[in-house]
C-alpha cells in the first residue's frame, strides 16, 4: 500500500451499518463475581436489642458471612435471542439477573449491557394499595410511555392479564389479587413495550396454561422486535417453547451454555440421576 493508499483508507468513511443478519452483542458478562455481604447472621444477633446490648458493652458488631453466590462467569448475548437460565435451587440464576440489571455489582469482573435492561420479576413493585388500573397506568409511565401510548396499550394490557375474566377485578386494589394474578399484571404491563433487554424471573410460571401460551408467544414476539430475552425458569418446557440459548448454571458457574435442546438434554439427564 502507497502513502495516498494508506491515507485514503484512514480517512475513508466507517462501513455501512451491519446488516440485520450480524450478530450484534447486547449484554456481555466477563468474569462476573458477585458475593452477597451478610451481617449478623446467627441467631438474635441482627437484633435492635442485640446491638443495643453490644453498643453498652463496646462490642464490635457481630462476624459478617459471605455468600460467593455466582463464581465466575463470562458470556454474550445477542440481539434477537431468548436466553434460557436454568439450574437447581441456589444455582445463582436469579442473582445472575439481578446483576445484568444493574442491581447487584460485581465483586470481581464486569458486565456490559447495550441499551437498559428491565428486570421483570415476581415480585417487581407495583402499589399494592392501588387498583390494577391505576398500577397499569404508573407502570406504564415508569416505562417512559406517554399518556397516549398508556391510553392506546392499556385495554390491551388488561385483556392480555386476564385479570378481569373473573369479574372487574381491574378496578379492585392490587392486594386483592392472587399471588398469580399480580405476576400476570406485572407480566403484561411489562410486556406491553419493546425492551432493549427483557429480564424474566420465573414470572410466567404463576400464569394458568392460557396465560402462559400468551405469554410465550408475546415473548417470541419481543425477540423478533430484535431485543434480547432472558427467561429464568423451572419449567423446561416453557424454556424449549421460548428459548433458542440455554445457560445451564449450577453452584454459581456455567455448566452448559448452547442451543437449548442440547443444554435442557443435559440437564435433564443430570437431574435423573441425582434422584
Ligand atoms: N440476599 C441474599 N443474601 C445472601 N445470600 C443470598 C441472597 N440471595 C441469594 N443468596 C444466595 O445466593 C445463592 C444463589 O441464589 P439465587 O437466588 O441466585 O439462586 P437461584 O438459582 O435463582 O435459585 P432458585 O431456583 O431457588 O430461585 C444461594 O446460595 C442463595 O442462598
Amino acid at each position: 500500500m502507497d502513502d495516498q493508499e494508506m491515507i485514503d483508507s484512514v480517512l475513508a468513511p466507517e462501513g455501512p451499518p451491519p446488516a440485520p443478519t450480524e450478530k450484534i452483542p447486547t449484554v456481555v458478562v466477563d468474569n462476573m463475581h458477585i458475593v452477597y455481604k451478610v451481617y449478623g447472621a446467627g441467631a438474635g444477633k441482627g437484633s435492635a436489642t442485640g446491638a443495643l446490648s453490644r453498643i453498652m458493652r463496646r462490642k464490635s458488631s457481630p462476624a459478617l458471612t459471605e455468600v460467593h453466590a455466582v463464581k465466575g462467569i463470562s458470556f454474550t448475548a445477542y440481539k434477537g435471542e431468548a436466553v434460557g437460565l436454568i439450574g437447581s435451587n441456589g444455582s445463582g440464576k436469579s442473582t445472575t439477573l439481578a446483576a445484568i440489571a444493574g442491581l447487584l455489582p460485581p465483586a470481581q469482573g464486569a458486565v456490559y449491557t447495550d441499551g437498559q435492561p428491565s428486570l421483570l420479576g415476581v415480585n417487581a413493585a407495583l402499589m399494592n394499595d392501588l387498583t390494577g388500573e391505576r398500577n397499569v397506568v404508573l407502570g406504564c409511565l415508569a416505562m417512559g410511555m406517554t399518556y397516549a401510548e398508556v391510553r392506546e396499550k392499556y385495554q390491551d394490557i388488561v385483556d392480555f392479564s386476564g385479570i378481569n375474566e373473573k369479574g372487574d377485578f381491574i378496578s379492585l386494589p392490587m392486594r386483592t389479587y392472587s399471588s398469580g394474578m399480580g405476576a400476570r399484571l406485572r407480566f403484561a404491563i411489562s410486556a406491553a413495550r419493546t425492551h432493549d433487554v427483557l429480564m424474566i424471573d420465573e414470572a410466567l410460571s404463576t400464569g394458568d396454561a392460557a396465560f402462559r401460551r400468551r405469554s410465550e408467544e408475546r415473548i417470541r414476539e419481543l425477540r423478533k422486535e430484535a431485543g434480547t430475552v432472558f427467561l429464568v425458569s423451572h419449567s423446561n418446557s416453557t424454556i424449549r417453547e421460548t428459548c433458542n440459548r440455554t445457560i445451564w448454571l449450577e453452584h454459581g458457574l456455567i455448566r452448559a451454555d448452547g442451543p437449548t435442546e442440547d443444554v435442557v438434554q443435559e440437564y435433564e439427564n443430570w437431574t435423573s440421576k441425582r434422584s
